[in-house]
């Protein structure tokens, strides 16, 4: 049973600030007085009527709105709940705060809307998460990615192995029950079998390269190179505008200078950082520092090199399979045909030449780390710490001497990714045991 929500809170919807108009929410088992106490009768249920709305106890006009009234449980939280659109003033928005709280509501807690629609069943925890990123989302891939998850599905995906590890589990508590009983031949193995194959699946869905996680958090890459390369000036060009300071003086960086790039739907957070050398001025020493430690986090290094200068040590050392190499300045001198192993990308940051080619480089190596698939791809680091968990116990039933123990295991991975979904269903496994399972009796 969930628990009894007895208070009706609301919240602005909209954004913040000055606009045409402001969605106030409402939601909550006193909605339907509430509404009434501001704007007279209930409108018709979903259609948007122009109510006047007047404060509860000194029934001063506050604005004229578009009253719209969702009787649960066939609304966004599964409770009554309402919108009033209003003019989007910030005086108007005030008075109509105070006169909702005058009548009894309060304002919401963060998330508590889509909370309650959790908490009513309207939406499982993948989903309340989907929409969460839908609404965070920067780039068309993160908002198909945001908005399949919303759509439910993960909460798809994992009901059905839930699913699946509940009815192994009725299977298995069986054959413990009923164990000196007719049992159909081997369902002790049947069950370890089924439990393996979900294994692999589960295993199989991880090896997922961490690209949903990546796509739904942004790919970091980090800009390297001895001072004077033309780090800031590359990072500029790529931004469209003069984010960092550039000058002919090495060491200008310091502090490192963050832009976000859309590459093909993957967001990207670009860090141009301080030139790598021997320094001896505290500050550039602690913008090197930083530069390295940028560079250790990043999903991606960009090691910058000029033409005209020999490929220097501090640079080279970061040179890896992985990394891209860049050769700047090219409208100085050409580049060689590779450093540290690897086939550089010749640009000029000043005359353009090459900028295109390191884009389209940046974004294939940028889908090639994050992106969707075309199957449902997990988002989040307790999605992949919940499965992992759910698949090692699964892996314990081909090793478990006993069928207590298997059935022991059986329950911790549908805890597992009960935890997930919100849903932990192991009273399920009740009914199932005794009722989807023909035993004859
Ligand atoms: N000719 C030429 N000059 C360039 C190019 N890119 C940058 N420069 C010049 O090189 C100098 C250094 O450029 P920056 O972008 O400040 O170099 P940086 O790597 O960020 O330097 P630090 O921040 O000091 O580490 C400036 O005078 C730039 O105008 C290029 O492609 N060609
Ligand atoms: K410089
Ligand atoms: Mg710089």
């Amino acid at each position: 049973m969930p628990p009894v929500i007895d208070d009706t809170v609301f919240a602005l919807a909209s954004g913040a600030g000055r606009a045409a108009v402001a969605v106030l929410r409402l939601s909550g088992p006193g909605t339907a007085a509430i509404v009434r106490a501001l704007a007279g009768a209930l409108p018709a249920p979903r259609q948007a009527s122009l109510r006047r709305l007047r404060h509860p106890h000194s029934a001063e006009v506050l604005d004229q709105a578009l009253v719209l009234w969702f009787p649960g449980p066939r609304s966004y939280t599964g409770e009554d709940s309402a919108e009033l659109h209003l003019h989007g003033g910030p005086a108007v928005i005030a008075g109509v705060a105070e006169a909702l709280v005058a009548a009894g509501a309060r304002p919401a807690e963060p998330g508590e809307f889509t909370r309650r629609a959790f908490v009513h069943g309207r939406l499982d925890l993948t989903a309340a998460e989907g929409i969460a990123d839908l609404i965070a989302a920067e780039t068309a891939a993160q908002r198909r990615q945001a908005l399949r998850q919303a759509e439910g599905a993960l909460a798809t995906l994992y009901g059905g192995w839930a699913a699946r590890i509940t009815a192994l589990l009725a299977r298995q508590e069986a054959f413990i029950e009923f164990e000196d009983e007719d049992l159909p031949e081997g369902l002790d193995d049947a069950v370890a079998g089924a439990a393996a194959a979900l294994r692999a699946e589960i295993a199989s869905h991880l090896a997922d390269a961490h690209r949903g996680e990546r796509l739904r958090e942004g790919l970091l890459v980090a800009i390297l190179g001895a001072p004077n390369a033309g780090k800031s000036s590359l990072l500029n060009a790529l931004a469209g505008r003069e984010a960092a300071i550039v000058s002919a003086r090495a060491g200008t960086t310091r502090d490192v200078v963050e832009v976000r790039l859309d590459l093909a739907g993957v967001p990207v957070t670009l860090a141009d950082t301080a030139g790598l050398r021997e320094a001896e001025d505290e500050i550039e020493v602690e913008g090197i520092r930083r530069a390295r430690r940028r560079a250790e986090e990043a999903d991606l290094v960009l090691a910058v090199f000029a033409a005209d200068q020999a490929p220097d040590a501090g640079t080279l050392d970061w040179v890896r399979p992985g990394t891209l190499v860049v050769v700047n300045k090219r409208d100085l001198a050409l580049a060689p045909a590779t450093i540290g192993g690897l086939a550089p990308i010749p640009v000029s940051a000043v005359t353009g030449e090459g900028l295109n080619a390191l884009r389209a480089r940046l974004a294939e190596e940028a889908t090639a780390r994050a992106g969707l698939g075309a199957e449902a791809t997990l988002t989040r680091p307790r999605h992949r710490a919940a499965l992992t968990e759910a698949a090692g116990w699964l892996a314990e039933i081909a090793v478990a001497p006993l069928p207590e123990l298997r059935a022991e295991a059986l329950r911790a991975a549908l805890r597992a990714i009960g935890r997930i979904t919100g849903r932990v269903g192991v009273e399920a496994v009740l009914d199932l045991v005794f009722g989807e399972f023909c035993i004859g009796k």
